[in-house]
């Protein structure tokens, strides 16, 4: 069994609460597993996990993820639909299961990193799915975007098998998975939480606790829907902006120095003005996150008036064949002109 080597102390000591009980039974969480009786969102990472990590979907997110994990130590089984991108971690030290059951079955932890809610539950409940190689003492992490609903299904399924369930959605894109530096959204089983900690600290820089299965969801749903508007918004200034005959450049430059900064307007920004969308977040994923977001928002009676516009432009700009392009391409959808007449 391999060891991760990686052990990032980030917690201050004065924060890490008393362990009060320990896994049952099973050797490979016997190490590592700690039960906190306090709500905080901060589990101690210091012990390390030291059994089997599956990683089901390699895709801008998974492959980069499942990659930290190897070359932290970690003893790694991947599996993706397409086979070809197994290859490169392969090559790095990880084994290759046949299927998500097969890698379910290997390993002590699987982590799903899929596209949307119904390779998901493809994944975990279909045939061959993970749930079929679960069972008493492993654990299924679903870092997947998906809906509370979604989560609690896979959550039911992976539970009756004796298996824990931690649904953990990111905050963060392609670079910050390629430097460790995701934010963890959790919820679900404590205890599994607690043990794969150091694993989630390999992978982010924070993690939160959140409770219940579905909260996790509704978090990264919440913040996606806040983040799709605002590109939207973003985008709308940057054309009007041109239009007056302002350079947009320096409209970038003005936000990044104001009250309405984010990192998004300066890391995207220069290359909107260029009408280049190298994709980090793609344009459909977005979609879909503001889709299922206001699909939450329905669920609660709020009125969501803006992300349901943004929702539209993300939808023109899918029409425009644009999909897989980063998000910030959303933009070319207030280039109506140009592409109603191509
Ligand atoms: N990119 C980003 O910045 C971020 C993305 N996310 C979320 O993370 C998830 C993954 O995103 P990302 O890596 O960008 O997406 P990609 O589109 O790059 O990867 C999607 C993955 O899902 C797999 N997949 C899709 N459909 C199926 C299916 N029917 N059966 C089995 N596997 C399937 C793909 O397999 P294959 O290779 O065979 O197509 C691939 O491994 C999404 O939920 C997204 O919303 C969250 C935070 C940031
Ligand atoms: O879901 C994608 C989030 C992208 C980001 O947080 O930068």
């Amino acid at each position: 069994m391999a060891l991760c080597s990686t052990f990032c102390p980030r917690i201050p000591t004065y924060l890490r609460a008393k362990p009060i009980s320990s896994f049952p039974s099973n050797p490979l969480f016997s190490l590592s597993f700690k039960v906190y009786s306090s709500q905080a969102t901060d589990a101690s990472s210091q012990d390390k996990f030291t059994g089997r990590v599956g990683f089901l979907g390699l895709g801008i997110m998974g492959s980069p993820m499942a990659q930290n994990l190897i070359k932290a130590g970690c003893d790694v089984t991947v599996w993706n639909r397409t086979k070809s991108k197994c290859d490169p971690l392969i090559s790095l030290g990880a084994r290759h299961g046949s299927s998500p059951e097969e890698v379910a079955a290997n390993c002590d932890v699987t982590f799903a990193m899929l596209a949307d809610p119904e390779s998901a539950i493809d994944v975990a409940c279909g045939k061959n799915g993970a749930v079929s190689g679960m069972g008493p003492g492993k654990g299924y992490v679903d870092v997947s975007t998906v809906d509370v609903a979604t989560a609690k299904l896979i959550n039911g399924h992976i539970k009756e098998t004796g298996a824990l369930f931690l649904e953990a959605p990111v905050s963060g894109s392609k670079k910050p998975a390629e430097d460790g530096q995701l934010i963890f959204l959790t919820a679900g089983d404590r205890a599994l939480y607690d043990s794969v900690a150091s694993l989630l600290d390999i992978l982010g820089k924070s993690r939160f606790y959140l409770g219940e299965v579905g909260n996790g969801a509704a978090m990264k749903l919440v913040v996606n829907m806040i983040m799709g508007s605002m590109m939207a918004s973003f985008s709308e200034g940057l054309l009007l902006s041109k239009k007056v005959g302002l350079d947009p450049n320096v409209l970038v430059e003005v936000v990044s120095q104001g009250a309405i900064s984010a990192p998004m307007y300066s890391v995207k920004g220069p290359s909107m003005v260029k009408s280049q969308y190298p994709t980090a977040f793609p344009l459909k994923h977005q979609q879909k996150d503001l889709r299922l977001a206001l699909g939450l928002a329905e669920s609660v009676s709020q009125s969501t008036p803006i992300a349901a516009a943004a929702n539209e432009l993300y939808k023109v700009a899918k029409s425009y064949g644009l999909s897989d392009d980063d998000f910030s391409a959303v933009i070319e959808a207030l280039k109506a002109k140009s592409h109603n007449t191509a």
